[in-house]
């Protein structure tokens, strides 16, 4: 019997789906592939899973080879609190300057790009790095974070100026952003379309689930071992796991900007596998 091959970004952003998931429904005919989301983007695009919480780029980037998930993804409303560019210098003077990104990250990446230059007006050059934000802040002005790392950082982060990039893009749209889809392949929406149907419902129940018990899902998860249970309260209720038409009103927006970049090569249309 084949069995859906899933995703599972192994940031606490996913702890509560994902222990629900696990803990309450019959997940018995599922396989799990944890990883940082470029990775999984990277095995969404390339068939080895059927699908993801994903970076929302990702979607746009493919978007021919892909559905979504309804009323699921990774999104805030203001504050993100785990998506960070930490910075040496005020934001205001980093016109032209080099800026180091984190290479777990497509969307959060592409949303500072989207930032500086829309917001900003700022022309800049970017690199990928894989070295830990003390030393990379070394070598660049500032450094685009993200999940576990940048939740780890904000605990430690000396003199260095810190902007919520979910807060820049409220402040500059007034709309939510959607860092991640729950995107799924067509070919495995074709294959397994039953399965598919059984765990989007599954999904949504195991979020509501989660709203409710977020105290008990925190006193018994891994990242205790980092985290206070009531601070990892607080930042699962900060994030948005919803997909309201303001959210894809968002996406849409963010989308539009980063065709008008270049970014992207076309404006999608958002698509659910059950359309
Ligand atoms: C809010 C977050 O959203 C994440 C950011 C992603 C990205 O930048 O590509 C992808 C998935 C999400 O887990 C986070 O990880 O901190």
């Amino acid at each position: 019997m084949q069995h859906l091959r899933i995703g599972h970004i192994h940031y606490a952003n996913c702890t509560p789906i994902f222990s629900a998931l696990k803990g309450h429904f019959d997940c018995s005919r599922y396989d799990f592939v944890t990883g940082v989301p470029s990775r999984l983007n990277a095995m969404l695009r390339a068939g080895e899973i059927d699908l993801s919480p994903s970076s929302s780029i990702e979607y746009a980037l493919s978007h021919q080879d892909y559905s979504l998930l309804p009323n699921l993804s990774i999104s805030s409303i203001g504050a993100v609190k785990s998506v960070f560019l930490y910075s040496r210098v005020p934001i205001e003077t980093l016109d032209g300057s080099c800026i180091g990104l984190t290479a777990e990250s497509d969307t959060s990446v592409r949303l500072l790009k989207v930032l500086l230059a829309k917001k900003y007006g700022f022309s800049n050059t970017f690199e990928r790095t894989s070295l830990i934000p003390d030393d990379a802040l070394q070598q660049y002005p500032a450094l685009c974070v993200i999940g576990d790392a940048a939740l780890k950082a904000a605990a430690s982060r000396g003199s260095n100026l810190v902007y919520d990039l979910g807060e820049l893009w409220y402040e500059f749209t007034g709309l939510p952003f959607v860092f991640a889809l729950w995107i799924v392949r067509r070919e495995a929406v074709r294959r397994l379309p039953a399965d598919l149907a059984q765990l989007a419902g599954d999904l949504v129940r195991a979020k509501e689930y989660a709203y409710a018990h977020y105290r008990e899902i925190a006193e018994n998860c891994g990242e205790r071992e980092w985290m206070e249970p009531a601070v990892l309260e607080d930042y699962w209720r900060t994030i948005s796991y919803d997909l309201t038409t303001a959210h894809l009103e968002g996406a849409r927006t963010f989308f539009r900007y980063a065709f008008e970049l270049g970014l992207i090569p076309a404006e999608p249309e958002i698509r659910f596998f059950d359309q």
